[in-house]
């Protein structure tokens, strides 16, 4: 297999749960690619079915419709020893940690090597060197009550680690954590990635993470994918309403501003917005109203927007998008509240 081909395809992946409401469809005709070394977002807002798609992919759940392919494999035609290997490939690791309590770090650690009948020196001595990978060299003897939430996490990422997984799967992996714990854990999985070459596939409700560290993003929207693409594209040019509402700053969807004339401009790191709004301000003889000005980090890469409020005067407003455009800035007008 080339590293082109993806490790996992997804293909019209339906899934429902019969309750005693009736059946209740949690995933739609869900169908995707995650290619071989990758960092691939999925996000979506609470109870979009992430979870379940997580599940779906390492077959705790078997899908209702639609396949899953591991390394061109169809899960579904595995036989159950063929399916633990898999489920040994895809490493796990979750919001609340899930860890053993009445075991220390490096026990922890040694579990799933344990299972999978590892000599206890062997194991011992992998789980200490993963404790060093994740950097708490200093922390095998500890107790998970001992451990902060961060440590908590590296010690599961340890022990996810720990079969040589080609794909770690994180579910809300820092959902539960503050936010300068959350850029380590995700300084952790990025340079884990780099080093051993495991496909991450990050599960999140939160659009910071995927901007922090995923190159594609898929959105799950009512139960549907919304929309799939690199995080820069998406960011730069949302096309689906769910894209739009997770990258549009919050100014954009105040109704204070029905009526106006709204614009959104991107750029990428490459340009600044100053010298192109000062410039137009002159150029036109007009103010415009800065709504809203941020900047983000994607991937590694500077991008910013800021929406401002164009003049009432139509073709002013349409000139001043032409400038915008002429100018290499990604503006986009937006003239509706984004549902
Ligand atoms: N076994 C089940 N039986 C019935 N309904 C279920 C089952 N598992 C999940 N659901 C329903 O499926 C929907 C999606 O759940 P899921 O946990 O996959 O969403 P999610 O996007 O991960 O949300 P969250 O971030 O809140 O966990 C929810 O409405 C949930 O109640």
């Amino acid at each position: 297999m080339s590293d082109l081909e993806p490790i996992i395809r997804i293909e019209g992946l339906g899934k429902s749960f019969p309750t005693s409401g009736g059946v209740v469809k949690v995933l739609d005709d869900i169908s995707l690619e995650i290619r071989r070394g990758e960092i691939f977002g999925i996000i979506g807002m609470s109870g979009a079915g992430k979870s379940t798609l997580v599940r779906c992919i390492n077959f705790l759940e078997q899908p209702t419709t639609g396949a899953i392919y591991f390394d061109g494999r169809d899960l579904s035609r595995l036989s159950l020893p063929e399916l633990y290997r898999v489920r040994r490939s895809m490493g796990m690791i979750f919001q609340q940690f899930n860890l053993l309590m009445q075991r220390n770090a490096l026990q922890n650690v040694c579990f799933p090597l344990e299972i999978a009948g590892v000599k206890k020196a062997e194991a011992a001595e992998k789980a200490k060197k993963l404790l060093d990978l994740v950097g708490l060299p200093d922390k095998a003897k500890a107790y998970p009550s001992q451990l902060s939430g961060g440590q908590r996490q590296r010690v599961a990422i340890a022990r996810a680690l720990a079969t040589d997984p080609q794909v770690l799967l994180c579910d809300e992996a820092t959902s539960a954590l503050d936010p300068s714990t959350t850029r380590g854990v995700l300084e952790l999985l990025r340079d884990i990635n780099r080093r051993l070459g495991v496909t991450i596939v990050v599960i999140t409700h939160e659009m910071g993470v995927i901007e922090g560290i995923c190159r594609r993003v898929a959105i799950i929207d009512e139960h549907r994918i919304a929309e799939i693409g690199n995080v820069d594209e998406v960011f730069l040019r949302p096309k689906s309403a769910a894209a739009k509402r997770m990258f549009y700053p919050d100014g954009m969807q105040t109704d204070s501003f029905k009526g106006n004339r709204r614009c959104r401009i991107v750029f990428d790191g490459n340009s600044s917005f100053q010298p192109v709004i000062a410039d137009m301000v002159l150029k036109f003889h007009r103010t415009v109203n800065i709504i809203f000005a941020d900047t983000k980090d994607i991937d590694g890469r500077a991008f910013g927007q800021i929406v401002i409020q164009l003049p009432e005067t139509d073709d002013v407003a349409d000139k001043m998008l032409e400038y915008l455009r002429s100018q290499g800035l990604t503006a986009e007008e937006v003239r509706e509240h984004v549902q």
